[in-house]
């Protein structure tokens, strides 16, 4: 298919999407394009979204491969989603929460397009608001960047906030995975802000999701209904979470053709500052990151092909600004001396000698390796780090040496 490229829509952290236009039969869809030297995300979700159709997923429609100012860019193309994500929707809505009645809607849209993955025997890997995108007549699932069959084995993947707990202990990544992921996303619609209140990073995250005996905060605006779903999402163990086809026979979901909701649809979408139309081009591109420009994304080995020294070297060089959403003052002691900074959530290794305190930061981030491979002797650094660089798929995290005066306490 010919094609010309229009103005970028969004950045994540693999890629960059844009506008196109078939030149043939003048239809709009979204690119999604990155070098091809930089491209085994995509050409694993192109593998994927090739394989399915649902109204519920965001509908693939080829691929390609082009030369664009002396690059080889790699091109995944899909059904362009005019409102945004639903991220979006819910920030640009007063007071960040949604009508209960919309949440229910969008709720079971989402499971319907789980319900057909997990029946595909895929798993998502990384539902949450910001990978579901809004269209003319509702929500579909997006980004399937992370996706596996349930039966593969490989590095945890997602986004900490969302993880759970058997995902950031890494043992395991299955459909119950992604019923706890949207039971978070709930949480997102319900009450505009994350699952889980004062983590301050991604570290102090996967150690509380995967670690204690807590579930995330449910909002205290929420009917019965929606308390009693979110109570068959969020459990604990996974064998005892709803499965997507269950959850869909619950009263909270709001699946037939309902005015009411329709109507709250097209309002939501309307006051959203997410764009409606592909002319918005000024709204999008004020929303773009420089710094997440595809020229400053490095590649970086897989797990499987090199030390985590490699890795972490390579994580070093990274200059992108990653996009963890949280504000880079809250730094976060990893390991600690136990002496003066107060009880540091690692307690199992708050006392072993020689150990040097690090932080998670955010651009321009620097990492001392060598006082960094030093701690690697510890079993537990050593997972933190595997967990971390997995759930980071690999470009979102750096390490540095925070000043002391950055540095916090997490008793
Ligand atoms: N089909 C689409 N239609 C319209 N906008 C889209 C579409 N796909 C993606 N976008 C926009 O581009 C952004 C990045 O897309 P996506 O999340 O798929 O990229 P990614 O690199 O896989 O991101 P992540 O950092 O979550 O891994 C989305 O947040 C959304 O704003």
């Amino acid at each position: 298919m010919d094609w010309t490229r229009g103005h970028a829509i969004g950045h994540g952290s693999t890629a960059t999407v844009s506008v196109a236009t078939s030149i043939q039969s003048g239809d709009v869809f979204a690119v999604k394009s990155v070098e091809l030297s930089q491209s085994e995300f995509l050409q694993r979700e192109q593998q994927i979204l090739s394989s399915i159709a649902s109204p519920f997923i965001v509908s693939y429609k080829g691929c390609d491969i082009t030369r664009e100012n002396n690059k080889v860019m790699y091109n995944l193309f899909l059904e362009y989603m005019p409102n945004g994500t639903l991220g979006n929707a819910i920030h640009a809505n007063d007071g960040g929460r949604l009508d209960e009645s919309l949440i229910g809607n969008y709720t079971y849209q989402i499971l319907r397009g789980l319900d057909y993955v997990h029946l595909k025997g895929l798993v998502h890997c990384d539902i949450k608001s910001s990978n579901i995108l809004v269209g003319q007549n509702g929500v579909k699932i997006a980004d399937f960047g992370c996706a596996k069959r349930v039966e593969q084995a490989g590095p945890i993947a997602g986004t900490p906030m969302f993880m759970a707990p058997e995902v950031a202990r890494g043992e395991d990544q299955g459909f119950a995975s992604d019923i706890w992921a949207l039971g978070c996303t709930v949480i997102e619609m319900v009450s505009g802000g994350t699952p889980w209140h004062n983590v301050s990073d991604p570290v102090s995250t996967i150690y509380r999701v995967g670690y204690s005996d807590q579930l995330p905060e449910f909002p205290c605006c929420l009917s019965e209904e929606a308390r009693d779903f979110l109570d068959k999402c969020l459990r604990r163990d996974p064998k005892e979470r709803w499965t997507a086809s269950q959850l869909l026979k619950h009263p909270f979901l709001v699946g037939d053709f309902n005015p009411h909701v329709v109507k709250q649809v097209q309002e939501s979408n309307s006051s959203s500052n997410s764009p409606t139309s592909i002319l918005d081009q000024g709204l999008w591109n004020s929303s773009l990151d420089e710094s997440e420009s595809l020229e400053n994304l490095v590649s970086i080995p897989s797990s499987s092909e090199s030390s985590a020294s490699e890795r972490i070297r390579c994580l070093s060089l990274l200059s992108g600004a990653p996009s963890w959403g949280w504000d880079d003052r809250n730094w976060i002691t990893i390991r600690g001396n136990s002496s003066d900074e107060g009880d540091t959530i690692m307690d199992d290794i708050e006392d072993k000698d020689g150990i040097v305190s690090y932080g998670l930061g955010k651009q321009n981030s620097h990492i001392d390796s060598k006082e960094l491979l030093t701690s690697l002797d510890s079993d537990i650094s050593n997972r933190i780090i595997n967990d971390i660089w997995a759930s980071c798929k690999y470009r979102k995290v750096s390490f540095v040496k925070p000043p002391e005066s950055r540095l916090i306490s997490q008793s």
